[in-house]
């Protein structure tokens, strides 16, 4: 049976070193870091996540805001909003919830905000930092993957890593840090996506996968081979009779009969989520410190 990595518990203790920062920071008399989330129109997942986003932030004692815009805003005006907080002193990270309705270009508004306010590391130049391997800041969920595969202590140098999926949130970014060679990770990276003729011939050869591809349970126990490390990025709502929300959250592994052959395996919920979380907080610190010089 694989070692289940539990991100919910990791995620507590960035959290708890990030809440001890911000302690000290109110000690000191200093400003303390602010976070901006903007969500455009009243998607219920995408209100629960923000919601959540606001929690933890004030768990942690940083400022948070919350806009909730209608969905009739035009692009003109949520740009003209996040220039607003481009120029205020008090937020330190800007995040627009994705994804935005269908008439406004994701891409103009990811572009509108400074890349220094850029906590989920999307703009193109801090994109563009990452691939060349320069200090940036690294969007949320592939640097939780860093952070689980770091306190777990395994070794991704010559390791094959083989990920599933390839997003400009999850896919291309963490496959581009594993292959990182100067503080990296080191790891011999595939990237396998919906056009592969065979894809279990990929991930097969996988010491570790990392699955985000956003289908329930796609990657099944014959497509891997014993003892792989396995890391789930999928967040699928199914409906559920029997939970009382109507709905539950799988992965895009088959967890059953996976976690039998695996050596380590992220759950879901309660892996790689939490940690995207978490780690939208330490950006939004790391925002601040180069922001303020407030702390080294
Ligand atoms: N600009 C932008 N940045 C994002 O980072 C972003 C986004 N837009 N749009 C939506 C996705 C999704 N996302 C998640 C965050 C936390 C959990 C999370 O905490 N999941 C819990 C379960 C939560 C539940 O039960 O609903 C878990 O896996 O244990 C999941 C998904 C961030 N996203």
């Amino acid at each position: 049976m694989a070692q289940i990595i539990d991100g919910k518990k990791i995620s507590s203790e960035i959290k708890e070193e990030i809440k001890s920062v911000c302690s000290q920071l109110v000690k000191e008399k200093k400003q303390l870091p602010g976070l901006v989330t903007i969500l455009v129109g009243n998607n219920p997942a995408s209100k629960a996540y923000v919601n959540s986003k606001a929690k933890s932030c004030n768990e942690v004692g940083m400022v948070s805001k919350i806009e909730i815009l209608d969905e009739s805003i035009s692009e003109e005006e949520l740009i003209s909003l996040i220039n607003r907080f481009n120029n205020d002193k008090n937020y330190h990270g800007i995040l627009v919830q994705l994804p935005l309705p269908k008439y406004i270009n994701e891409s103009n508004v990811i572009k509108s905000i400074i890349p220094e306010k850029d906590v989920d590391g999307f703009h193109p130049i801090n994109v563009g930092k990452l691939v060349i391997g320069e200090e940036t800041l690294i969007p949320c969920t592939p640097y939780g993957i860093l952070e689980l595969l770091k306190r777990y202590n395994i070794e991704t140098k010559g390791k094959h890593v083989v990920v599933v999926g390839r997003s400009n949130i999850v896919g291309k970014p963490i496959a581009n840090l594993l292959l990182q060679k100067r503080d990296g990770a080191n790891a011999v990276v595939t990237i396998v996506h919906s056009a592969a003729k065979n894809i279990s011939f990929y991930t097969k050869q996988a010491d570790i996968l990392i699955a985000a591809i956003g289908s329930p349970k796609f990657i099944k126990a014959e497509m891997l081979k014993e003892n792989v490390v396995v890391i789930d990025v999928g967040i699928n709502r199914v409906e559920d009779a029997n939970s009382p929300k109507g709905y539950k959250i799988i992965g895009d592994v088959d967890f059953d009969e996976v976690s039998k052959i695996a050596s380590f395996i992220t759950p879901v919920p309660g892996g790689v989520g939490p940690m995207t979380i978490a780690m939208l907080l330490k950006n939004t610190l790391i925002a601040y410190k180069h922001l303020t010089k407030n702390i080294e």
